[in-house]
């Protein structure tokens, strides 16, 4: 069977991407191989999906020839990969890198005349409830477009965007698992502390952010109006959402956005 896709870097968001792609048939197991420099790793990537892999990213790019290439290694491994890569003088149809902060200039660079797309998945993609922003390079037809997004609406949600708001997509959803995740943890730890045994805390803390979303999501009611509902006059929430002004949460979460999107700049100069 011929490979189609070919991803360079086995890790966390490579193995998030490939197990939907395979479970949904986007591709066949036969289809992928994967670089991946730790064996354990590489041993795991073939016993869990059955994919091809390699410790050889240039095995990688050779097997791919002129089909997609998916870039999902660290933004600080970047450069010495891309060389590695280049190096080979095979030209994809289509390099996707999802690497936070780096350019489209530098896939470019890296990859002359080849379409390249910068996207932004994030780790909900593992169940199919991601998000991700894609931004097309100067060389991306409509068809390099429509190819991507069929792959990554195959994990979640797609938006297209200038690459200019790639750095404030990774701030908010590429990173916001992770602030949402302390959120349930938070959550937890305070009906811990108001006295509930763990599992029950963790069980509503969970489905509260979870219900909460899903309810934002299919009203299309404005967040403030839903607080509004629940906030009874001189009731528990408006107790509740006092200390939370207090601390700053807002703020917090604003400028957890802004530090994450200023440091992903920073990952791709
Ligand atoms: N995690 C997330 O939520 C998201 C991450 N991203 C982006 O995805 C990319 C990968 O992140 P993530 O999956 O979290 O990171 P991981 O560290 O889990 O994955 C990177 C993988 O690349 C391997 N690797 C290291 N050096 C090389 C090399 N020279 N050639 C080939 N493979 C190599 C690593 O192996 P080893 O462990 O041995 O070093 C690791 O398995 C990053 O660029 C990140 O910005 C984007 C969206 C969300
Ligand atoms: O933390 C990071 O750098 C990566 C990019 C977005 C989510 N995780």
């Amino acid at each position: 069977m011929t490979i189609k896709f070919g991803i360079i870097g086995g890790g966390v968001m490579a193995e998030a991407l490939l197990s939907r792609l395979i479970l949904q048939g986007i591709y066949q197991p036969q289809e992928v191989i994967v670089s991946e420099p730790q064996p354990s790793r590489r041993g795991f990537l073939v016993q869990q999906y059955g994919v091809y892999v390699t410790a050889e990213n240039q095995e990688v790019a050779r097997a791919v020839a002129a089909e997609v290439l998916f870039l999902a290694i660290k933004p600080q491994v970047f450069e010495t990969v891309a060389t590695e890569l280049s190096a080979t003088a095979i030209m994809p149809s289509l390099v996707i890198s999802i690497l936070a902060g780096v350019p489209l200039s530098k896939l470019e660079a890296a990859f002359p005349t080849v379409p390249a797309i910068r996207a932004m998945p994030n780790t909900p993609a593992t169940v199919g409830a991601g998000m991700t922003a894609i931004a097309p390079g100067k060389h991306v037809q409509l068809h390099h477009l429509e190819q991507a997004q069929h792959l990554f609406k195959a994990v979640g949600e797609v938006v297209e965007v200038p690459e200019a708001l790639m750095d404030a997509v990774t701030g908010l959803s590429g990173s916001g698992p992770g602030y949402v995740a302390i959120v349930v943890e938070a959550l937890t730890d305070g009906g811990v502390a108001a006295g509930l045994p763990r599992a029950i805390a963790s069980q509503l803390a969970l489905q509260t952010v979870l219900g909460t979303a899903q309810l934002l999501k299919d009203s299309r009611i404005h967040p403030a109006e839903l607080k509004d509902r629940v906030t009874s006059p001189g009731g528990t929430t408006i107790a509740g959402i006092a200390e939370l002004e207090r601390y700053g949460f807002r703020s917090a979460l604003i400028e957890a956005v802004k530090a994450a999107a200023i440091r992903s700049k920073t990952l791709g100069s």
